[in-house]
């Protein structure tokens, strides 16, 4: 079992309170993504989950045993919490070979040299760098010295792999086929992950839970299905939109069953909700939207701005009355004229519903 638990972590440098009464559970499994802007808490949460910095208030267990408990200024040894940890910065050591960093826990372990040979050589297969198995890391890419950093973590099977931006500095291809082996290697091992990021198509790819910090707040947890389909809080909305979620201005009231928002683009009824009135955020994801260019009874009228082909999508920026933004992104390449007019439409159930204020969801379609 690998169960990791935060209760009430605060965490300060000098005066600068960066982790906010942090409770967190990490279950055996786990695929766990600490997700958010850059400097918003992940790394720090990362180092204090395995002694690299002590919090002044909160307690940590891992498998049940109190490894932190701020308020007491207990503060188990890094070496004593049974984790794996690969940074960015992967700290290879320089006067080893590849081959040698990676066997060396297994060395520490005093497995047989047969089995090291097989198992290093499969790390390094799986990360595609067994050619370079002879090279020191000085004569290695940051990529490949990164990859080397992963092969040393897995190699040994940890039960426990934390893991900070460890794709950070491959390129595009490369990137996806490590996450796919990444993904493959946590189903076939079982290991319990948490892993830092600040791209939120790394984190929806790969984690079974997400974790979105903002400024030392833990905002939302979820599944990377509750995350992209309802985010908590307008700001992950904000975050995970991949391209930018649409954001339309409007009023709230209640009724008996529903809340009736009315916009510059419509007025909707959304069934599931909690009780609120007042200035409201609608927001709508850009592949939710459909064009039509032929006008609709229902459609809202809208003229194109711009068309952005991507490849196999196209982006289409358009405004509504009110000077009201919008964006939608189509599948494949789509011709459409620069200032004429379109219609489009969106399914209610895609619809989430922000108090402007808090910015705190207060009503979606969609049940869950
Ligand atoms: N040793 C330190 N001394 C003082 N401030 C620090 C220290 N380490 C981190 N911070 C501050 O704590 C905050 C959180 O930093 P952290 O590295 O945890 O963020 P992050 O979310 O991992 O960011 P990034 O994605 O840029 O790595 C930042 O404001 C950072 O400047």
């Amino acid at each position: 079992m690998s169960r990791i638990e935060l209760k009430g972590i605060n965490k300060y440098f000098d005066k600068n309170h960066i982790l906010k009464d942090l409770n967190l559970v990490i279950e055996d499994g786990d695929f766990m993504t600490l997700l958010g802007p850059s400097g918003c808490g992940k790394t720090t949460t990362l180092r204090v989950i395995t002694g690299l910095e002590n919090p002044e208030q909160g307690i940590i267990t891992i498998n049940d045993k109190e490894m932190v408990h701020g308020e007491n200024h207990f503060y188990a040894a890094p070496s004593k919490r049974g984790l794996n940890l690969v940074f960015q910065s992967y700290a290879l050591w320089p006067h080893m070979t590849v081959y040698e960093n990676v066997a060396f826990g297994l060395n520490m372990q005093r497995v047989s040299k047969t089995k090291t040979r097989e198992r290093v050589e499969n790390a390094l297969e799986r990360m595609r760098i067994l050619p370079y198995k002879d090279r020191y890391p000085s004569e290695l890419s940051g990529g490949q010295q990164q990859r080397v950093a992963i092969a040393r973590a897995i190699v040994t099977e940890p039960k426990i792999l934390l893991l900070d931006e460890p794709l950070s500095n491959l390129d595009a291809k490369l990137r996806l086929d490590m996450r796919a082996e990444l993904k493959r290697l946590h189903r076939e091992l079982k290991t319990t992950i948490i892993y830092v990021t600040h791209d939120q198509v790394e984190a929806l790819t790969m984690s079974t839970k997400i974790a979105v910090f903002f400024e030392g707040n833990l905002v939302q947890v979820g599944s990377p299905k509750e995350i992209y389909h309802c985010p908590s809080d307008i700001r992950v909305a904000d975050f995970i939109g991949n391209p930018k979620i649409n954001f339309v201005d409007a009023d709230a009231a209640a009724y008996s069953d529903s809340l009736r928002v009315e916009s510059a683009i419509g007025t909707l009824a959304i069934p599931n909700r909690q009780p609120f009135n007042g200035k409201a955020v609608l927001s709508i994801y850009p592949e939710d939207i459909r064009i039509s260019t032929e006008r609709t009874e229902t459609g809202i009228p809208c003229i194109v701005d711009s068309v952005l082909p991507a490849g196999s999508e196209t982006l289409i920026q358009m405004s509504a009355e009110g000077n009201i933004s919008l964006l939608a992104k189509m599948i494949g390449e789509i011709d459409l004229e620069i200032g004429k007019p379109v219609w489009i439409a969106f399914p209610l159930e895609k619809v989430n519903v922000y108090d402007k204020e808090t910015g705190k969801l207060v009503a979606r379609s969609l049940s869950s």
